[in-house]
This record gives C-alpha cells, sequence and structure tokens, in this order.
C-alpha cells in the first residue's frame, strides 16, 4: 500500500504559489468568456470582478507570470489566454482515465467541458463484470483487470476514482503502480499517497455544508442572534473562517 504524505508543498517549482496556481483556472474562465465575444483586451477590475477575486490579488497574480498588461489599455485577452493555459500545462493533451463508472463517473464522462480543455478521457474502467463492454459517452467501460495496460498504452498521468470510499484507495494504489501521478477523487475519503503524486478532492456535500452553516448563521441574525451553528462538522466551521469569495478557496480542494 502506498504511505506517505497528503500535503503538497506551498509553492511550484517556477515559484508561482499554490494559491495563485488555484486562481488560475478561475481567470481562464473569465478569460475564455470574453474570448468567445471577441473582447480584445480586458482591465484588472473588470477581469478580477467577473473572476471572483479581488483586483490587488490579480494584478500580483498575473505578475507571477510575467504578465502586467498595459496601462490605460489593460490586459490582451487572447495573450493571457495563451499564457494561463501554458502555466497549466493545458497547452498539451493530457489523457485521464475515470475509475469507477457508475451514477458519478457516467455523468463525468458525458461531460464535454473536458476535452474542450484539453483533456481527453482515454478509458472508463469499473470492477464490476456486468458493466465491461457498455458503451458510455462513445467509450466500452474496460473491466479494472485491465486497469495497469490501459494505463501504460495510453501513458495516462491523470486519473479520476468515482468509486464507493471503501475500493478509492486500493484503486489510488493501483493508479499509482501503474505511472498516475496525479488523482481527482471524488470518494468521500483521504486517500494516502507517495511524494510526487497529487491529490485533489472533490466533495459537493462539503461544500453543501457549508453553505448550511451560513443559511444558519442569517437565519439566526434575523433572530437577533438566537440561533448558534453546533451541529455542524469542524471541517464546515474550519472552512467558513477563511477569505470569503475571492477565489481562495475553490471547490475542488487539496486532499
Ligand atoms: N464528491 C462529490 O461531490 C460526490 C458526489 C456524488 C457521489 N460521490 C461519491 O462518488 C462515488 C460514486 O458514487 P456513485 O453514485 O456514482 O456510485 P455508484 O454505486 O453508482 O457507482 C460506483 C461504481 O464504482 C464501481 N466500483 C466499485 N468498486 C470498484 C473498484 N474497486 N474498482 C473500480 N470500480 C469499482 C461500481 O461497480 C460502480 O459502478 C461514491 O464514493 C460517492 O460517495 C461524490
Amino acid at each position: 500500500m502506498a504511505t506517505g504524505r497528503t500535503h503538497r508543498p506551498a509553492t511550484r517549482s517556477r515559484g508561482i504559489p499554490e494559491a495563485t496556481v488555484a486562481r488560475l483556472p478561475l481567470y481562464l474562465r473569465a478569460l475564455t468568456a470574453l474570448s468567445e465575444r471577441s473582447v480584445p483586451t480586458v482591465s484588472s477590475e473588470e477581469l478580477a470582478s467577473a473572476a471572483g477575486v479581488n483586483s490587488a490579488k490579480l494584478r500580483k497574480d498575473f505578475s507571477y507570470l510575467g504578465s502586467y498588461g498595459t496601462r490605460g489599455v489593460g490586459y490582451d485577452v487572447e495573450y493571457l489566454v495563451y499564457q494561463i493555459s501554458r502555466e497549466l500545462g493545458l497547452t498539451q493533451d493530457w489523457p485521464v482515465v475515470i475509475v469507477g463508472i457508475g451514477n458519478l463517473g457516467a455523468a463525468l464522462a458525458n461531460y464535454g467541458g473536458f476535452a474542450s480543455r484539453g483533456f481527453r478521457v482515454a478509458a472508463l474502467i469499473d470492477a464490476d463484470p456486468a458493466q465491461a463492454g457498455k458503451m458510455v459517452a462513445g467509450l466500452p467501460i474496460r473491466h479494472t483487470d485491465e486497469l495497469e495496460a490501459i494505463i501504460e498504452d495510453n501513458q495516462v498521468s491523470i486519473g479520476v476514482i468515482a468509486t464507493p470510499a471503501g475500493a478509492a484507495q486500493e484503486v489510488c494504489d493501483r493508479l499509482v503502480a501503474a505511472g498516475v501521478t496525479s488523482i481527482l477523487n471524488f470518494a468521500p475519503t483521504v486517500l494516502s499517497v507517495p511524494d510526487g503524486v497529487d491529490v485533489r478532492k472533490v466533495d459537493l456535500s462539503i461544500e453543501l455544508q457549508i453553505l448550511a452553516f451560513h443559511e444558519q448563521r442569517k437565519a439566526g441574525e434575523d433572530l437577533g442572534g438566537a440561533v448558534a451553528p453546533t451541529s455542524l462538522p469542524k471541517a464546515a466551521v474550519d472552512r467558513s473562517e477563511r477569505p470569503g469569495p475571492d477565489g481562495d478557496v475553490p471547490v475542488v480542494m487539496p486532499a
């Protein structure tokens, strides 16, 4: 079984802070929308507002990319799209495997947004022999017996886990042993990975719990502060104390 760290260093090799890396996709999404409307330039304030980040933070983030904009004109939209895409490694094609093709895995496989962002779903893998060969999103479901061969044949470095929690660590270990070095985990469990492997975790229920916390607090304010947030999990309370809607806390979390 893989052991070792589950935390990541604060900065990446080229000195871009991890928090900046986490905001780059937000800028890219806003810039792509501008590009689709053929908007040539954008001010830091406009872009910051579209990305939900404050403009001083945006300017600081872009300084790490060596992008400073032009006074009175702003940033060149197409060039920034290119720069951020390059920084995120999106100018190349990334083959991805999805493991666990149930409700969630099938929905992810059918999601068109991967391909348009440079992620090609190379294979769908499931442990259920009855699933093998069924077509989902134009791809046949392959049995887990083939996992290692699929990773090797397709040079896959990114794996998505959508299995039940109890199977996720074993799936993770097999993916890593086969050469996968980045994992996006949807299963509600903490994965242990060796050094050099990045894990990101998506948990919509935690996000909902945080919203519930804020709803409860708003209700308490309406009642003159009578309702105390006593029934929340600690993680939800901790996250609620972090900075607000400025892009610091993406839905996808480090593991
Ligand atoms: N992160 C989120 O926001 C979020 C949202 C919904 C579901 N989930 C989680 O995603 C996971 C999948 O949910 P679902 O509703 O699709 O479940 P599901 O039961 O419909 O599908 C799970 C699939 O995993 C397969 N599987 C089981 N063990 C496996 C193994 N060892 N290797 C490969 N495949 C295996 C099963 O055959 C099944 O097809 C669950 O862990 C669930 O809690 C997370």
